[in-house]
């Protein structure tokens, strides 16, 4: 056993009202959640999504990359069949954590791709594992999904693990300047199953304007101190 159910409620958002339930796993304490929406009756074919925690782009809406986009399209699409289960991973920076992220952040800052950051600190590009997912989506009585993905790593996992991966949904979404990069290493590095269309921004199924925000933006020089970027 790898995870125990510790609490449950009625969450209503702005997608609509889901059951919120808490896992924590056991070998690390960490708090998982899933968020389930409808009857999940046979337990087969349920639309699912596995979003990995992102602070920085889940809660403060981070254009460097695309989690945030992603978490509210997974809830967005969730509500639209009226069925589903959303577990949030808390695998902050794919495993390293928050602070780490950050220290890859200021890498990245220099001039190194998200790899090469992890790397640099001596970490492994990706960290999680998604056994303990499985295992929820198994108390849930979820047999079956079509998991919202572009990482093959959780497909196979999920099948691995006994959770049949009926389809997989792509979900390419909020690709903006900031996250280029980011986006094209997935492909390059990480092999995340974007297609060129996806990464020339065809595909998009919530594309994010470029020009959108105030581009006369704040930055920080290498002292810490804002200054106006023109
Ligand atoms: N170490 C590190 N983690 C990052 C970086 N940018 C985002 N993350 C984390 O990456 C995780 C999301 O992983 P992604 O590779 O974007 O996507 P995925 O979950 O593998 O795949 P999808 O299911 O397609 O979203 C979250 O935990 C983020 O906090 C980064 O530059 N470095």
């Amino acid at each position: 056993m790898l995870v125990e159910k510790k609490a449950q409620a009625q969450l209503p958002t702005e997608y609509g009202i889901f059951e919120i339930m808490v896992f924590e796993e056991l070998a690390n304490g960490k708090e998982h959640v899933a968020m389930i929406m409808g009857y999940i009756g046979d337990g087969e074919k349920v639309l699912s999504r596995i979003h990995s925690e992102c602070l920085t782009g889940d809660v403060f809406h981070s254009l460097k990359c695309d989690c945030g986009f992603q978490l509210q399209t997974a809830l967005a699409n969730i509500a639209q069949e009226g069925r589903g289960v959303l577990i949030y991973h808390r695998a902050e920076g794919r495993g390293i954590g928050l602070t780490n992220k950050i220290k890859a952040y200021a890498l990245q800052d220099q001039g190194l791709d998200t790899v090469e950051a992890n790397e640099a600190l001596g970490f492994p590009p990706d960290m999680r594992d998604y056994n303990c997912c499985a295992e929820i989506f198994e108390i849930l009585g979820v047999k079956s999904i079509e998991l919202m993905t572009n990482n093959p790593e959780k497909l196979e996992t999920m099948r691995k693990d006994g959770i049949n991966v009926v389809a997989r949904r792509p979900l390419v979404v909020g690709k903006n300047k900031y996250n280029e990069d980011y986006l094209r290493i997935k492909t390059e590095k990480m092999d995340h199953l974007f297609t060129s269309a996806d990464l020339d921004g065809k595909n998009l199924a919530l594309s994010f304007d470029n020009e959108c925000g105030n581009d006369k933006h704040l930055h920080l020089d290498h002292q810490g101190e804002i200054k106006d970027k023109e």
